[in-house]
């Protein structure tokens, strides 16, 4: 069948690359990975559409050379800018001077054919790679690279970008440590995730929390205070409990800061730490404070492990690629690189399993998961 607008690849000459989503670090790593393999292995040459799927849309480009790549290796962000808005299939365009939103799809086609692009890699979490599905189902030759600080992408053991969000989440509560213990008083942390609990659960069992509260297990309020007078009796005068942004009570909601019109998911979670922290307060008379990591977690270098996966994933697309693997994205499957179907990974979430190991040491612990 011929699809409209399709890119039929001979011989790959010239690569694309984008970066689409919240911004993670080691997406320069992997940035700079695919620029030095494509030139330095394959003789190819680079562009870098800038802010995510916009400058594929918008045709805004800049043409990538070993040189450009010098020195980010280390470098929090992404030196091609990127969005969590901007879907082609869904993309909002005024109309008699209402918003409507359409399919844009067919300009990329036009804009990858400009630049000469014989295929593209596309650096994202499950919105993007979702994106990068339909993409390649309407004929576009892309693979895949999984990015997100929340590690919850299925199809992939882990994401570049979650180890060093965990190691910033770990320091904050290495020092909310330090001001709860003086001040005897009740420390709650919020942190990013989404749906998933990957940063809280790991965050608190590395950080040495006393309450760590996941989407995954909707917590009773009842057994936090417990755990928290407890201490109490126990003489322990300062608690430390963790939050994950999409934690929620038995049969409640979860909190919503704001909307995002633009996004596929317009939802932007927070605000569950300061109703814990409240309704905490109210129950053990101690004092409580809130604290809300945000997007701290997304920025800085990335950790020597994220720096490292990061290179390998950037390698490993490009040699997807070179074999024509076209509709995959490389994968970490137990300590190898792997590739599986874009199918299997895009718009789909990682939960926690609920018989997960690190769950179990949780709990066997001591610490208390709101159950
Ligand atoms: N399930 C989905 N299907 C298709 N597009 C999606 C989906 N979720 C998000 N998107 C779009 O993908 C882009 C990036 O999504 P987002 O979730 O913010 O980033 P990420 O790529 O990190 O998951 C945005 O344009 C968003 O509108
Ligand atoms: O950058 P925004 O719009 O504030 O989005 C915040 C969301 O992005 C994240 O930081 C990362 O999510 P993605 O990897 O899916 O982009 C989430 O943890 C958080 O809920
Ligand atoms: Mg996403």
């Amino acid at each position: 069948m011929e699809v409209k607008g399709q890119v039929t690849p001979g011989k790959i000459k010239r690569i694309g690359v984008l970066t689409g989503g919240g911004d993670a670090p080691g997406l320069n790593a992997v940035i700079r990975a695919v620029v030095k393999t494509a030139i330095r292995e394959y003789g190819l040459s680079v562009v870098g559409f800038l802010n995510g799927f916009g400058g594929l849309i918008k045709n805004q480009a800049r043409e990538l050379s070993e040189k450009d790549v010098v020195g980010i290796l280390p470098r929090g962000g992404t030196i091609l800018g990127t969005t969590n808005r901007d879907n082609p299939f869904h993309y909002p365009v005024i109309k008699g001077g209402k918003k409507e939103f359409v399919d844009v799809s067919d300009r990329i086609f036009e804009n990858v054919s400009i630049h000469g692009v014989d295929a593209l890699v596309i650096i994202g979490g499950d919105g993007s790679l979702a994106i990068a599905k339909e993409l390649y189902a309407k004929g576009l030759p892309v693979v895949g690279v999984p990015k997100t600080i929340d590690n919850d992408l299925l199809a992939t053991d882990q994401t570049f970008g979650f180890d060093t969000a965990l190691t910033t989440a770990t320091e904050a509560l290495d020092k909310l440590h330090t001001t709860a213990e003086s001040h005897h008083r009740v420390m709650v942390l919020e942190v990013m995730g989404r749906y998933a609990g990957w940063i809280a659960l790991a965050a608190g069992v590395a950080g040495g929390a006393d309450v760590i509260l996941i989407p995954e297990i909707p917590y009773d309020i009842k057994k936090v205070i417990d755990q928290i007078n407890q201490r109490e009796m126990q003489g322990k005068k300062f608690s430390i409990v963790v939050v994950a942004e999409g934690a929620r009570p038995v049969g409640g909601e979860m909190v919503v800061h704001k909307r995002v019109e633009d996004s596929f998911d317009p939802i932007r979670l927070g605000g569950i730490g300061n109703v814990v922290s409240q309704q905490v307060e109210e129950a053990t008379g101690k004092e409580t404070r809130v604290t809300v990591l945000g997007h701290l977690q997304r920025g800085g270098s990335p950790s020597a492990y994220d720096r490292i996966l990061a290179t390998r994933y950037g390698t490993g697309a490009v040699r997807l690629l070179m074999e024509k693997r076209f509709g995959e994205m490389v994968c970490l499957q137990g300590a190898t690189i792997s590739s599986v179907p874009l199918e299997e990974a895009a718009g789909k979430i990682r939960q926690v399993p609920l018989n997960s190991d690190l769950l179990l040491s949780a709990r066997q612990l001591g610490i208390c998961l709101g159950d």
